[in-house]
């Protein structure tokens, strides 16, 4: 399938191995003002943001293929039928190559698109080689509104088997912080409720990992989030 405009593009460079020491944890310490829940989330949002653009390309694309390997291991994955996923932006883990993978085994892709004359909430509108992009207000691309227009193109939130979204920020207990707009939150509030449901899997860098995040009242609980090094499974209440 047509490749999607990258934010970054992949270097001409042959993929080498790292050195591991490349991607120690320790090399990612936050600094003290920001190391603990209670720190200033939109510092803590700059700073995240800031460390996943920064990341070399060679560290970039082992990331991207470790994090293709977990998840074409994921059991939902592999029986989902309609999958959201997004196109990276401003240094976001990119897994668009799973496109591929997904439609050769019959699924169909969906990306997120700002909901016209609503706060702060997304469509999922399908994506395939014939979608038109466009770039929205903040300079992501995303299927034409006008063609997401048509409810034949797009699927409700709740008929989604699983959803990919991007995070800023996470912790080992499954807790994360997005861009801050909200969307995620909204578009998914309904699933606090009983009822159909997708999957929810936030994807991250393994630098975007910081010690513990406060769960807000409105944040809405992920079932997995998977990294270019682990797949963290928030303990759900009994
Ligand atoms: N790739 C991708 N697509 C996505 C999201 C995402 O996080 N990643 N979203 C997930 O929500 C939605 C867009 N949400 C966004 C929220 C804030 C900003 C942002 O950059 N805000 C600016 C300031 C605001 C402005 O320019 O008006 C900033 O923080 O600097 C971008 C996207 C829908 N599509
Ligand atoms: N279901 C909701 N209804 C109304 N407002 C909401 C809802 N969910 C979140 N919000 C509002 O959205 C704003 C942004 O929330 P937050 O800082 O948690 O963003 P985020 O989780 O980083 O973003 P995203 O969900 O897009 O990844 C907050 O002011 C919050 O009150």
């Amino acid at each position: 399938m047509r490749k999607p405009p990258a934010v970054y593009a992949a270097p001409a460079s042959p993929r080498s191995p790292l050195p591991s020491a490349a991607l120690d944890t320790t090399l990612w310490a936050l600094p003290s003002e920001l190391d603990h829940p209670q720190a200033d989330r939109r510092a803590l949002r700059r700073l995240l943001r800031q460390r996943r653009r920064q990341l070399p390309p060679a560290i970039r694309l082992q990331a991207e293929d470790a994090l293709l390997r977990q998840l074409k291991r994921l059991p939902e994955l592999l029986r989902a039928r309609h999958v959201a996923l997004y196109l990276p932006y401003d240094g976001e883990i990119d897994a668009t190559r799973l496109c591929d993978w997904l439609q050769r085994r019959g699924a169909k892709v969906y990306l997120p698109v700002l909901r016209p004359f609503a706060a702060n909430s997304l469509w999922f509108v399908r994506y395939d080689d014939q979608t038109p992009l466009v770039s929205n207000r903040f300079g992501i691309a995303e299927p034409d509104t006008r063609h997401g227009a048509s409810r034949v193109r797009r699927l409700p939130a709740w008929a989604l088997d699983v959803v990919l979204m991007p995070l800023v920020g996470f912790d080992g207990r499954g807790a994360r912080i997005g861009m801050g707009g909200g969307f995620y939150d909204r578009s998914f509030a309904f699933t606090r409720r009983p009822g159909p449901r997708p999957l929810l899997i936030g994807l991250a860098h393994h630098c975007q990992k910081v010690p513990a995040l406060p769960v807000q009242s409105w944040d809405v609980p992920l079932d997995a989030i998977i990294s270019d090094r682990e797949v963290v499974r928030p303990a759900r209440p009994e």
